[in-house]
Order: C-alpha cells, then sequence, then structure tokens
C-alpha cells in the first residue's frame, strides 16, 4: 500500500435533526460512521424534531451551542467506532440551508485560543455569541423584511435576476434585516455572522471561515452571475454587513489546516485540511456524482426536484444556486409542498390504506389514463401559489365550462390514483422544463425519498419524463458529497494538479468516474441502483 492508499477523508451533515459523521477510505469505503439525534442525545436543549418553536407563529430557533455539543460528541463516537482521526487529510461538510449565527468578540477569539483539555462546549458556550437563539430555516417571521428588501432594491424581478431566488421568509437576509430591526444591540455587537455551514467549518478551522458561493446563494445577498456580495441587497439588508459576512470562496476551496485544539484533542494531523462546508442541498447534488443529463425527483414529504443549469434562470418560484462543484454552472432546485401528503390521502380514500392496493390500482389504467386527469393543491402550493382540486377528462377543452368548474370525482378508484400521480409527474416535469432543464434522449431521473420505494409510481415517472430512472435507496447524499468534496479537494490542491494544464485538471465528475471506473453512472450508489425503466414507447 502506498502512503497515499492510508489516507482518509472526513465528511459531516449538520441537518435538521441529527449531526453525522463518516469516514472514508482511499477507495471510498465507510471506515466509521457516528451520529448525535438533537431530541434524544441532547435533551436539555428540548428540541422537538431539532428545532425550537418560538413564542410567535412561525418562529422557530436552536442554540448553536447544542450543536458545539453535538460536535464533541460526534467525535467522540467516531473514535469509539474505531476511526483513526490521524489518517484524515482533509474534511468537509454539509449543513441545513439559511440559519444565520451571530458571533460576539470574544467567540471570535476562543475560537482561536480553544484549549484541548477542555470540550468544546465548555469553551464556546452563550459567550460566544450575541444571539443566543439563533434562527434557522423553519423561521417564519420575515415577511415584512421580505417585502422591504425587494422594494429597496427596485421589485421582486430584480431580487430574483441578481440572486437567483425571490426573498423568501427563512433566507438570510431577510434574517439578520429583523435582527438589525429588532434587536439592535445584537447587532451592533456582532462581529461576524455564518451560515450553520460556515459555522461548523470555523470551529475545525479556529477561524471565522468564509461562506461558500453555493450555500451563500440562499440568502438573497450574493450576486450570483457575479460571484459577490450585491451590494444593493447588502444595503437593503443592515448596515456595515460585508465585513460581518466576510468573503466568499467556492465549495472546493482549501480553507486551511485543523486548528491545533483538533490535533491534540483527537490526534488529526497538523497537515489535515479543511475544505469549504455548503448547505446541505449542494452537498446533497455533489454526493450523487450526477452530471447535466440527470434531473433529481425526490418524493419525500415535501417532492424537490434538483438539476444543473448552465445558465441562470430567471425563474420566480425555483431557488437558483452557484453549483458547489463546478461554478460556471448553476443548481436548480424547486419544491413542491403537495408531495407525499396528498399520495397518503388518496391511499387512505381510495387505496384501504394499503401502498399495495394502492399500486394495483394505479396499474388497473393505461398510461394517459383515457383522458382523464388532475392536479390536487390540498395546501398552498409554491409553485403555482395555488390552492384547490381540478380534475378533467378528455371531453373538456377550454370552451368547455366543465374545464374551468372541474369534474367533482371520477367514477373509480383506478381512475382518480392514475389521475393524481400522472399529474403530479406532469406538474413537475413541466416546472422543471420551465426552469430550464433541458429534457433529450439523454435524460436519467434519479428517484429518491420514500415514494420512490413505489415501483408503481416510479414507472408513472419513467413513462411521463419519458427516461429511464434509477433509484436511490440510501439517503446520506448530503454527507457523503462532503466527504467526496474533501476528496477532489485534496485532488485540486495536490502539488501534482496544480504542474497541470488547466484544461488538463478533472472535473468533479469525470474525478470520481476515473476513480471507481467500474462505477457507471451514480458511481458510488451503483449497488443500490436498479434500472427500472428504459424508453417507454407511446
Ligand atoms: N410504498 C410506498 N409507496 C408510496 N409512498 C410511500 C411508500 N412508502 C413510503 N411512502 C411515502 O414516503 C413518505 C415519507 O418519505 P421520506 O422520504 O421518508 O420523508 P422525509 O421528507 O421525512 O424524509 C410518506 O409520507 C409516504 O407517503
Ligand atoms: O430550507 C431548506 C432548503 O431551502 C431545507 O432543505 C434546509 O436546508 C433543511 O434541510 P434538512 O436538514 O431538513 O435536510
Amino acid at each position: 500500500m502506498t502512503s497515499h492508499e492510508l489516507e482518509t477523508y472526513l465528511g459531516f451533515d449538520l441537518s435538521t435533526q441529527k449531526l453525522k459523521a463518516v469516514q472514508l477510505s482511499y477507495t471510498l469505503d465507510i471506515l466509521a460512521q457516528a451520529e448525535v439525534k438533537f431530541d434524544t442525545d441532547l435533551q436539555g436543549f428540548r428540541t422537538v424534531g431539532g428545532v425550537n418553536a418560538g413564542s410567535k407563529k412561525q418562529e422557530y430557533f436552536v442554540q448553536p451551542v447544542m450543536w458545539v455539543k453535538a460536535l464533541d460528541m460526534v467525535l467522540d463516537r467516531l473514535i469509539v467506532q474505531g476511526a483513526d482521526l490521524s489518517t484524515v487529510v482533509a474534511l468537509s461538510g454539509a449543513a441545513q440551508q439559511h440559519g444565520s449565527i451571530y458571533w460576539s468578540h470574544h467567540g471570535v477569539h476562543i475560537l482561536a485560543n480553544l484549549d484541548p483539555d477542555k470540550f468544546l462546549h465548555m469553551q464556546i458556550d452563550d459567550s460566544a455569541f450575541t444571539l443566543t437563539r439563533t434562527p434557522i430555516w423553519m423561521d417564519g417571521t420575515t415577511s415584512k423584511q421580505c417585502h422591504e428588501m425587494e422594494e429597496a432594491i427596485g421589485g421582486r424581478d430584480e431580487m430574483v435576476k441578481l440572486t437567483g431566488s425571490k426573498c423568501y421568509e427563512r433566507f438570510t437576509g431577510p434574517q439578520i434585516r429583523k435582527i438589525y430591526q429588532q434587536r439592535p444591540d445584537v447587532y451592533e455587537n456582532t462581529e461576524r455572522i455564518s451560515l450553520v455551514s460556515s459555522f461548523l467549518a470555523s470551529i475545525f478551522l479556529g477561524d471565522v471561515a468564509p461562506i461558500d458561493y453555493s450555500d451563500g446563494s440562499g440568502m438573497n445577498l450574493l450576486n450570483i452571475e457575479k460571484k459577490i456580495w450585491s451590494q444593493e441587497c447588502l444595503n437593503a439588508c443592515a448596515p456595515d454587513l460585508e465585513t460581518r459576512l466576510g468573503n466568499l470562496v467556492s465549495s472546493t476551496e482549501v480553507l486551511g489546516e485543523i486548528s491545533q485544539f483538533f490535533v491534540q484533542r483527537f490526534n488529526f494531523s497538523a497537515n489535515c485540511k479543511v475544505i469549504a462546508f455548503t448547505g446541505d442541498n449542494p452537498s446533497a447534488l455533489t454526493g450523487m456524482i450526477l452530471d447535466r443529463d440527470w434531473l433529481v425527483l425526490s418524493l419525500g414529504t415535501s417532492d424537490t426536484v434538483m438539476m444543473t443549469l448552465q445558465e441562470p434562470p430567471k425563474f420566480e418560484e425555483g431557488h437558483v444556486f452557484i453549483h458547489p462543484t463546478d461554478t460556471k454552472n448553476y443548481m436548480g432546485m424547486l419544491c413542491f409542498r403537495n408531495g407525499s401528503l396528498v399520495r397518503d390521502k388518496f391511499k387512505q380514500a381510495e387505496g384501504n390504506n394499503s401502498w399495495d392496493y394502492f399500486s394495483e390500482l394505479l396499474e388497473l389504467m393505461p398510461r394517459g389514463n383515457f383522458g382523464n386527469m388532475a392536479l390536487h393543491f390540498m395546501n398552498q402550493e409554491i409553485i403555482p401559489n395555488v390552492k384547490g382540486t381540478l380534475r378533467w377528462n378528455k371531453d373538456s377543452s377550454s370552451s368547455n365550462p366543465e374545464l374551468a368548474k372541474g369534474i367533482a370525482k371520477f367514477t373509480s378508484p383506478q381512475t382518480e390514483i392514475r389521475a393524481l400521480i400522472e399529474g403530479q409527474m406532469l406538474h413537475r416535469r413541466a416546472i422543471a422544463s420551465d426552469m430550464g432543464f433541458l429534457f433529450g434522449e439523454n435524460t436519467r431521473i434519479l428517484a429518491t425519498g420514500g415514494a420512490s420505494a413505489n415501483k408503481s409510481i416510479v414507472q408513472v415517472m419513467a413513462d411521463v419524463f419519458n427516461a429511464p430512472v434509477y433509484v436511490q435507496s440510501d439517503t446520506e447524499a448530503a454527507l457523503m458529497g462532503a466527504a467526496y468534496r474533501a476528496k477532489y479537494a485534496s485532488y485540486l490542491s495536490d502539488e501534482e494538479t496544480l504542474k497541470l494544464d488547466p484544461e488538463d485538471i478533472q472535473s468533479y465528475y469525470t474525478f470520481f468516474h476515473n476513480l471507481l471506473p467500474h462505477h457507471a453512472q451514480c458511481t458510488r450508489w451503483r449497488e443500490m441502483i436498479t434500472v427500472l425503466m428504459t424508453q417507454q414507447q407511446d
């Protein structure tokens, strides 16, 4: 074994409910894994689903000290699992997007002066933060600030054009503005502001870490075409913000070497590199190792679509982030609220509360459902912003008053179920196309999330998207993506790579395919993938 082959990589994912860690070998096999669940492992913080609800409607926060304590624990658990951290050459991480952490002057000082004889949480305690209850992505209390920021820069279209998203309540810019307006003392005393991802990176680095382009795209503050902070948006948010945010970096940037604290307490090598941390959604895209032809369709509680785009679309209701591994490209993300919860309701109402029976009914009807169609937005949908149900049949046309009214109900449960699933898939396809995804011969769909276990639903997906569908059962793409980026960033910063002509430096996608040539598409997941469908004939 060469000395290179002994190298390992570490990835972290600080998601809403838990902190996870994985150590990968040189050949990307899992050596050790550990996790800390906030609700059960850190009960003192009284979280439900990883968060604390505030006294106001839509108010959600977390005490950042809980995350610090979770880091102490997850590293201990990794070691108990047999992890030898002295072999880690690079580490990176992912975290829930949009949350903001407010460092005090003391906090920044403490980061650089950690004592290896003490736990992290005994040093990075409440006094490290000017705000001890940090707003997270679930918080929806900033409608006023969203409106003000859009107004200030010339309207919603301008916000979408500059930052890739209209102002959303959970996005960091409106959240920071709320703190500036409602807690001016806190804002004044805040030395630096981190995202959850850069907060975690900061602890490893022993210094406040820069925000990366991809996660920074979820703030309504970053000009995604120029890859710089947008002065218009900063001005619309809060004064003297740029110095508090610091520089931006690419998501594969080497930030520096790990802090001495970790060398002495956990036996890391002093040369271990800390790579920029990013948001969990961009990190999930890197964990799947997909090229441009792939569309990810996650069928979880809500349905989420992710894609790579060459141009930033001016699309009001989606999110456009700078791509995490190819900064010339963009990542498009669409969220649909009426996903599994609607499918669950139909399973109960029409399918005897059984997925098997639901699937039988779905398969009873042919593709196209004899022209019977439906769209069910039981909750207010995000795209389009509507609520309600519309059913129609092959005789309905725009001149037909039945279309406007909608048909009350189809006559058979199988027609209902087929109309629901075909309607959902057609809707996702149409919006992905509006966002700029180019469907073609090479299109591949990667299905994930709870409902991707249902082969009848996946079959409809293949029919509607007219493309092969692959099912990914592993749900830890964000975590794996973090460890993969650690490896790729090590390659990019390796002396041999730095000598290469820029043309000869491998892209992220090529790098992983060359590394694991026996793995076809979706390298790391191959053993879990079943090709369920090839192209369908009409
Ligand atoms: N066999 C199945 N067929 C269709 N849907 C399923 C099946 N099994 C689970 N689901 C759906 O998966 C959903 C949960 O998906 P999951 O990805 O675990 O959610 P989360 O968003 O919480 O991660 C459930 O609400 C359920 O509707
Ligand atoms: O707000 C968003 C994306 O815009 C969420 O997806 C968060 O990034 C939280 O992710 P999880 O921890 O729940 O996976």
